[in-house]
């Protein structure tokens, strides 16, 4: 078991609610409820499983908060995430997040007091530190503004030779934003140069093509990164950053830039990373930090070809994964989501069944679970993992593997082998963000299909579903003006939207196995994803913990 402590985990039995019913939990992820109109494509799509659904309102089917303080992000302008998202989903207690809580450690300036800053800083005498990580106003897995605190902050605590290395966003924000960010650091660095810190930009690449990968869906993404970083080798070389990214986006947009090196003028990279130097990865967000954070602290590592391993002093923005302490050093503590459901739910004897595709299979496990990879009680749980697509933009295979994930969730209820089946199915969100409008309407029919598959096997069974969404995304493709009109550039061109959206989400509860007087409660309006594990919960039969946001549900006398 991965904690115990003093925990009582024995939940109280529901006074009206039954044990025993299989349980689906459907997340669709990026399937935001939005005004219908043509940029709306889960409206313009055939959804017929989900549109049959909403006919549940209000007792069966409402919208519920995903975005801002309802997941513990700063501002009520952030829009959701899958992590946050996720996290709220299966803890269901709202934590202060990462953003919010390197904000509050760079204004109080503990961050500078921490172990890991201190940790890092034995290398400001002699060596670098590097910064690597996603250059954004996004707010989703980092942000500009923090990393320009950092970079102020470390000069000011000693650092004397910094580098960074950017990931181009595109994906957060809008594509072609990059220029505008490089700038910025630019700026930056030359005020720093100024004070006479030898501070310069070292690399770059495109977060979905350079470093960013996620859950080992693609070694060769953090290896193009590692030989940037690291080795100071990269297909292009320049002497100039913002010159860099112009001439790369004439082939690749921001998500997609291949990698680069700044070069000086004997065509030497700037900013390898050699033994003595200090890194730190400014992301917040784990997922898509976890494997360059392997390739930068295991000793033994096989993932690809390092050629070189520097002696260095490493720290991730936060530790990024609870269960594996990775990385080990690191300079704000991560949110404590503890006493999550899923581990509640092991404890009093419910079998779980988790499956995504590879791209967001840690969704349903290591986020659900607070962010920690493995598994509760191995016996009771069975986590599967469909491999993704690789080497493509999802918006070439829009159905991505949503049949499939449909296909092993409905084998996985009709073997009665689980109390609870979770699923999260990815179409709305991959494709969303390509920005491809008529693939992202293919890819909600999709996920849609996969929903009916889901719910035809829970009918079979005599079971319950829960199907929800973590954050919008492909309910809107296009940037809008105040009054909701779409907005174009000034070439005339629609501004498209590849972001997750502020809109709230649905949640759909029904199913043979509901008990009849169970309805959505009208009392807890401003409901968010926070409290659908209570919900879950008292549908298999339990009464959530106390410190639980209040479940969804109530059940009326007939
Ligand atoms: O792809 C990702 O990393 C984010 C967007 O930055 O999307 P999601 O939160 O849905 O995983
Ligand atoms: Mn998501
Ligand atoms: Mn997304």
């Amino acid at each position: 078991m991965a904690s115990s402590g003093q925990v009582s985990w024995k939940l109280e039995d529901h006074p009206k609610l039954p044990k025993g019913k299989t349980i689906a939990v459907v997340v669709l992820d990026g399937w935001g409820e939005n005004k219908p109109d043509d940029y709306n494509c889960i409206h313009v799509a055939e959804t017929l499983t989900m549109d049959s659904l909403k006919q549940g309102a209000p007792e069966k089917w409402r919208l519920i908060r995903a975005h801002g303080t309802a997941v513990g992000l700063p501002t009520e302008e952030d829009m959701g995430n899958s992590e946050v998202g996720h996290n709220a989903l299966g803890a269901g207690r709202i934590f202060a997040q990462g953003a919010k809580l390197v904000d509050l450690a760079l204004a109080s300036g503990k961050i500078y007091e921490g172990e890991g800053f201190k940790y890092i800083s034995e290398s400001f005498e002699k060596g670098t530190l590097h910064l690597i990580g996603l250059l954004s106003d996004g707010g989703v897995h980092s942000r500009l503004d923090q990393l320009q605190l950092l970079l102020k902050g470390a000069s000011d605590h000693g650092a004397k030779r910094i580098r960074v290395h950017f990931l181009t966003d595109g994906r957060d924000v809008s594509d072609g934003s990059s220029v505008g960010f490089v700038e910025t650091i630019e700026n930056d660095l030359a005020n720093l140069r100024e004070k006479g810190v030898d501070a310069r930009i070292a690399s770059g690449g495109g977060r979905m093509y350079v470093t960013m990968d996620r859950y080992e869906n693609d070694w060769d993404v953090v290896k193009r990164g590692w030989d940037a970083q690291v080795l100071g080798e990269a297909p292009h070389k320049f002497t100039n950053a913002v010159e860099a990214v112009k001439k790369l986006r004439e082939n690749a947009n921001d998500q997609y830039l291949p990698p680069f090196v700044i070069v000086d003028e004997h065509n030497k990279a700037v900013g390898p990373i050699v033994d003595g130097d200090a890194v730190v990865t400014f992301n917040f967000r784990a997922d898509r930090m976890v494997m360059l954070a392997k390739a930068l602290e295991y000793q033994d590592f096989d993932k690809f070809d390092r050629v070189r391993f520097p002696k260095i002093r490493y720290a991730g923005m936060l530790q990024y994964d609870g269960e594996l302490k990775l990385p080990s050093h690191y300079l704000v503590s991560p949110p404590e989501i503890d006493r999550t459901s899923g581990e509640y739910l092991v404890y009093n004897g419910i079998r779980t069944f988790a499956c995504s595709e590879t791209v967001k299979f840690g969704h349903v496990t290591f986020f659900w679970n607070g962010n920690r990879s493995g598994y509760f009680n191995p016996e009771l749980e069975k986590y599967v993992e469909i491999p993704s697509d690789i080497g493509i933009s999802f918006n070439l295979q829009p159905k991505m593997k949503a049949l499939e994930i449909g296909e092993r969730a409905r084998d996985a209820i009709l073997s009665l082998k689980f109390d609870q089946v979770r699923v999260n199915i990815a179409n709305g969100d991959m494709v969303g963000h390509t920005g491809d409008i008529q693939a992202t309407i293919v890819a909600c029919k999709a996920a849609d299909e996969a929903v009916k598959m889901i719910l035809d096997a829970i009918e079979q069974v005599g079971g319950i579903y829960v199907v929800t969404a973590d954050h919008g995304n492909a309910e809107d493709m296009v940037k809008r003006d105040k009054c909701g009109q779409p907005l174009y550039d000034k070439n005339g061109q629609l501004q498209i939207l590849t972001s997750h959206t502020c809109h709230p989400v649905p949640i759909a509860i029904g199913g043979p196995g509901l008990a009849p007087g169970v309805r959505l409660r009208n009392d807890v309006p401003d409901g968010g994803l926070a409290n659908v594990a209570a919900t879950i919960m008292n549908l298999h039969g339990f009464v959530a913990p106390n410190d639980y946001e209040p479940t969804l549900i109530q059940v009326v006398d007939n």
